[in-house]
């Protein structure tokens, strides 16, 4: 095996996700703090690594691959002692596929990142009402996926739940969680809350909600 290295940063919630799936599959790895709020993924050094200049990225021996969902995947892949988190059966795949792609697509770009673009790169004061009826949007969809499972995927674990959990938790410094409109999601996130290796996923989230929190700005039509 390879020395495993990450490069990110806590409050960035792909790096999380990839986090969660380290340490699920209980994997050694470097961490190498790239933070972009101080431009460092522009650097010579990160550019010849990661063109696309985001963060997570993982180096495994001479191996370089970006993008959270291609790396938890990867991981899975090559170091699971099974296929549980990732499962090779290809309906069950194709679920978590979706679920990757939605979080991709719909939670993190549409929903979380449009908002954070606004508020904190732009330093903007005034929000657009749609971005945040995006965030509902994307609460609405995953408490439809969560009606008959008990996890993201199915009944069991798997790195769509990582993925998930690492958006949703930092949404949540936007638009708290009402357990009442959203019992699905509530018991999710709750059930996700009791793994033994939360607690890093929660102390990053606590960390972007204290950097949006920091900022002031309302809601506008
Ligand atoms: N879909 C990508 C998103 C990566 C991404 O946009 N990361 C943000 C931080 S949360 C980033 O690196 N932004 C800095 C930049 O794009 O220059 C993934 O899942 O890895």
């Amino acid at each position: 095996m390879g020395k495993l290295v990450l490069y990110g940063v806590d409050a960035s919630p792909p790096v999380r996700a990839v986090k969660l799936t380290l340490a699920a599959l209980q994997l050694p790895y470097e961490y190498t703090v790239v933070n972009i709020l101080n431009k460092e993924q522009y650097s010579e050094a990160y550019l010849k690594k990661n063109p696309q200049h985001t963060v997570p990225l993982l180096e495994d021996g001479e191996a370089l691959i970006w993008d959270s969902h291609a790396i938890i995947a990867y991981l899975v892949g090559k170091y699971g002692k099974d296929d549980s988190l990732y499962p090779k059966d290809l309906l069950k795949r194709a679920v978590v596929d979706q679920r990757l792609h939605f979080e991709g697509g719909v939670v993190f770009a549409n929903a979380l990142r449009s908002i954070t673009k606004y508020v904190l790169f732009l330093g903007k004061t005034e929000v657009p009402k749609e971005r945040i009826e995006a965030i509902t949007e994307a609460y609405d969809f995953v408490e439809c996926f969560l009606k008959d499972n008990k996890y993201i995927a199915g009944d069991q674990l798997t790195i769509a739940d990582f993925s998930l959990i690492s958006s949703i938790s930092s949404l949540v410094a936007y638009i708290p969680i009402e357990a009442t409109k959203y019992p699905k999601l509530s018991a999710w996130i709750k059930r996700l809350e009791q793994l033994p290796y939360y607690a890093e996923n929660a102390k990053g989230a606590g960390e972007f909600a204290a950097v949006i929190k920091s900022k002031k700005f309302t809601i506008v039509d």
